[in-house]
């Protein structure tokens, strides 16, 4: 069966793919909620609904608990960030930065960011740096690093509140390579070709970043 949702600008996205967009946005917030990555209602992800010119994106609405599910925690958005059929739900505040990531990278299929205190420390104690780069971890290659003695970086950008602005300091930083940014003080987007590879970008740096905050504190001892 193909039903099509006509949106607001006249684009036709099936009724299936929205479901199944839907489905797995629920699945992934389950998982990073499990793990207490959306302290706070913090945290947003989306995942790309429809290719092409007009791409198509399914988002978290703004403010919601990501740990309680509800009909209500999803909705449709353009390429710009407006939604794409009348809705009382907002869409992310940080929709702005997805939608740069996807313009951005035209492979990029799912964006994933949360807040969690190894990120937000990592982003605070390399921030001067401006990134911070990881070698001789076996976790690399979940980034896609393969190579004898590969090293990964990511960059860190500041906290604007400007939501334009921070936006822009992601996409100018951004690399296909890197997989993600850091905001200082704030959290990590992740982002990759599908909705599997974005959650697997998104926990290798999870785990580099707590690893890195474990082993200073060891070495301070
Ligand atoms: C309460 S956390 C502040 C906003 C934020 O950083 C975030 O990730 C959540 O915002 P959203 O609008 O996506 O709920
Ligand atoms: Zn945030």
């Amino acid at each position: 069966m193909t039903v099509n949702q006509t949106s607001n600008r006249g684009i036709e996205v099936p009724l299936e793919a929205v479901q199944q967009a839907f489905d797995t946005l629920r699945q992934i917030k389950t998982r990073l909620a499990e793990r207490g990555w959306f302290p706070a209602t913090s945290g947003n992800l989306s995942v790309k609904v429809a290719y092409g010119e007009t791409p198509v994106i399914a988002i978290t609405a703004s403010g919601k608990d990501k740990a309680v599910h509800t009909p209500e925690d999803f909705l449709l958005v353009d390429e710009n960030g407006v939604p794409v059929a009348p809705t009382e739900l907002k869409p992310s505040a940080e929709t702005a930065v997805h939608t740069a990531l996807y313009r951005k990278f035209s492979e990029c299929g799912a964006v994933f960011h949360v807040h969690t205190v190894s990120n937000n420390l990592v982003s605070d104690l390399y921030g001067d740096d401006g990134a911070v780069t990881f070698t001789n971890h076996e976790l690399i290659k979940a980034l896609g690093h393969w190579e004898e003695g590969a090293s990964v970086t990511v960059p860190i950008v500041l906290n604007h509140t400007h939501i334009p602005a921070l936006a822009a300091a992601v996409e100018r930083v951004a690399s296909w390579d890197s997989r993600g940014v850091l905001i200082r003080n704030h959290g990590i987007y992740a982002w990759g070709e599908d909705a599997f590879s974005a959650l697997r970008h998104l926990e290798a740096w999870e785990f580099l970043f707590e690893y890195e905050i474990k082993r200073r504190l060891l070495m301070s001892r």
